[in-house]
């Protein structure tokens, strides 16, 4: 049809078009205009430089790729006292301080949520009760077990790529894509109990393609006022790409929960999988059994908030273990101790007895557990979080937070807070966390890689177990040393991957 066509049938002609056009582009800015609320900071707190309307959007974009540090140099320069980033529709309080606000309440997710779903993470009152509570059914000794079996298995068959890669002339491998790979088949088998073979295939499966790309493409919508406009209208190919990745993720579940039910009729036994073991679990709340959406969100949820954390801490942990020789030499010796029976050859076999991997040994690494605090103390793997006031509140620094606006705080700058750790707070030192040969659990406030309070990370435990196994079996076996010329340097992020890639000369001892 033509636009002369187009216009007849509205009864206009083309003279009338510009006015057509104008008013097109008028509502079109009424609606940008209307989508974007700015925000005002409470009096009396310090603020970035910021301009009317748009705040300090313009600095938060140029920054972007060094966010942490961004918030890193403006947590030193304002102290241990809140200080506020105006950002449209967001507001934020940066603030290296935990008061009760960012214990409960909405957390704004609501850029991932379909991507999340209704699950544990975009869940509020009532409804994240019912979910925390049904997830911590997920994290009992007896799913750990099985946790550590589903990781040694994925683990195994890094060493057998990573054997077929040393036996041949080139033997720089990107690590940080492995522990991509690897987690996402661990998490695939705990949770689907469905085997994504990543490790060993050339060709991703295009649910880990669709996972990856959802995820990295929803983060921008962070940086942009108008992405609902952008996504109700499907404007840009960046919300068309998250609207088929979706897609694509929720039937490979939707597909895999149906062939479960399937099994289930059929009264086959049942694998120890998350979805099998929820599939016909009641409710201890409600009584009733999870329908195929809920079921999806809580398997989905347990994915995104388990794989990239465990990957991210995963890279940073062999990239400082190869620049501190002499840390990664007591971790060794203590793996041969613990999981070997300080039996050198054994702790470098390919054929070994699953009994020394086993859930009790991984747990008796204490030196290896104080490593991969002081890691995720300085690389940690969600570098800036922020929370969602529910009610009016107090920040204790006498900062009074509104209701509804949002808190920032960053685990990462926090981290390297002199302050919070010392004049050694930049150096990577375990032995910070061991006191009298044990760890020394630091508060959850002082330590805030897993967040703290009511919503705190429920698969710390699983998370700490599948980095020390990957340890115990990799570091006996190969050693590791940068082959880039990598300065430390990250990606900006929900999570905190390396930058660029963690290229690393691979040797088998
Ligand atoms: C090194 C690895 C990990 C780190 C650093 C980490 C960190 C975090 C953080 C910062 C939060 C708070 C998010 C928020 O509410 O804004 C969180 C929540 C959560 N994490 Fe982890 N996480 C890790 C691994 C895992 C693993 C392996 C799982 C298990 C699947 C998991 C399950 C959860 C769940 C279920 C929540 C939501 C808790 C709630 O809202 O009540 N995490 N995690």
């Amino acid at each position: 049809m033509s636009l002369h066509e187009v216009l007849a049938m509205a009864g206009l002609t083309e003279a009338d078009l510009p006015r057509v056009c104008l008013s097109v582009v008028l509502i079109f800015a009424l609606l940008v205009w209307k989508s974007i609320k700015p925000y005002r900071p409470p009096k009396n707190v310090p603020c970035v430089p910021s301009k009317p309307i748009i705040g300090c959007l313009h600095l938060i974009d140029e920054n972007w790729p060094t966010l942490p540090d961004f918030i890193l140099k403006y947590d030193a320069q304002f102290g241990q006292r809140a200080w506020a980033a105006p950002v449209p529709n967001v507001g934020l309080l940066g603030s290296c301080l935990f008061s009760l606000v960012t214990e409960e309440g909405k957390n704004v997710r609501e850029a991932l949520g379909e991507f999340l779903g209704d699950g544990i993470f975009t869940a509020d009152g009532p409804s994240w009760k019912h979910h925390r509570k049904v997830a911590s059914q997920m994290f009992s000794r007896n799913l750990m077990r099985n946790g550590t079996v589903v990781a040694l298995r994925q683990v195994k068959l890094l060493v057998e790529r990573l054997d077929k890669v040393t036996s041949s002339k080139s033997s720089v491998v990107d690590m940080q894509d492995m522990f991509f790979r690897m987690t996402i088949d661990v998490f695939a088998s705990i949770a689907f109990g469905v085997e994504l073979n990543s490790i060993l295939s050339d060709k991703p499966h295009p649910f880990a393609v669709a996972f990856d790309e959802v995820q990295n493409l929803s983060q921008k919508r962070f940086r942009d006022p108008i992405w609902r406009l952008k996504r109700n209208l499907q404007l840009t190919d960046n919300e068309r790409k998250i609207k088929t990745g979706c897609k694509t993720m929720k039937e490979f579940a939707m597909d895999v929960i149906k062939s479960k039910r399937r099994e289930a009729s059929n009264n086959a036994s049942m694998g120890p999988d998350l979805l099998s073991r929820f599939l016909d679990t009641k409710n201890p709340i409600d009584g009733h059994t999870p329908g195929d959406n809920e079921l999806r969100d809580i398997v989905m949820n347990f994915m995104i908030a388990g794989r990239d954390t465990t990957a991210c801490a995963l890279s940073w942990t062999l990239y400082e273990l190869a620049k501190n020789p002499d840390i990664c030499v007591k971790v060794i010796e203590e793996i041969k101790k613990v999981c070997n029976g300080g039996d050198a050859a054994a702790s470098r076999s390919r054929t070994f007895s699953d009994a020394e991997y086993s859930y009790e040994n991984i747990g008796n690494l204490t030196y290896t557990h104080a490593v991969a605090m002081e890691v995720l103390r300085l690389h940690p793997s969600v570098p800036v979080d922020i929370k969602f006031a529910v009610k009016n509140d107090t920040l204790p620094d006498g900062t009074f937070v509104p209701k509804g606006s949002s808190v920032l705080y960053s685990p990462y700058a926090m981290g390297r807070n002199e302050k919070i750790w010392g004049a050694d707070a930049k150096k990577f030192n375990p032995d910070r966390f061991i006191e009298d040969g044990k760890i020394s659990e630091p508060s959850q406030y002082k330590f805030t890689t897993f967040n703290a309070g009511y919503r705190l990370c429920l698969g710390k435990p699983l998370a700490m177990l599948e980095i020390k196994l990957t340890l115990a079996m990799l570091l006996p076996r190969f050693k590791f040393s940068i082959a880039n010329d990598h300065k430390g340097g990250y990606q900006s992020t929900l999570v905190l991957p390396m930058s660029p890639e963690l290229m690393m000369n691979v040797i088998k001892r």
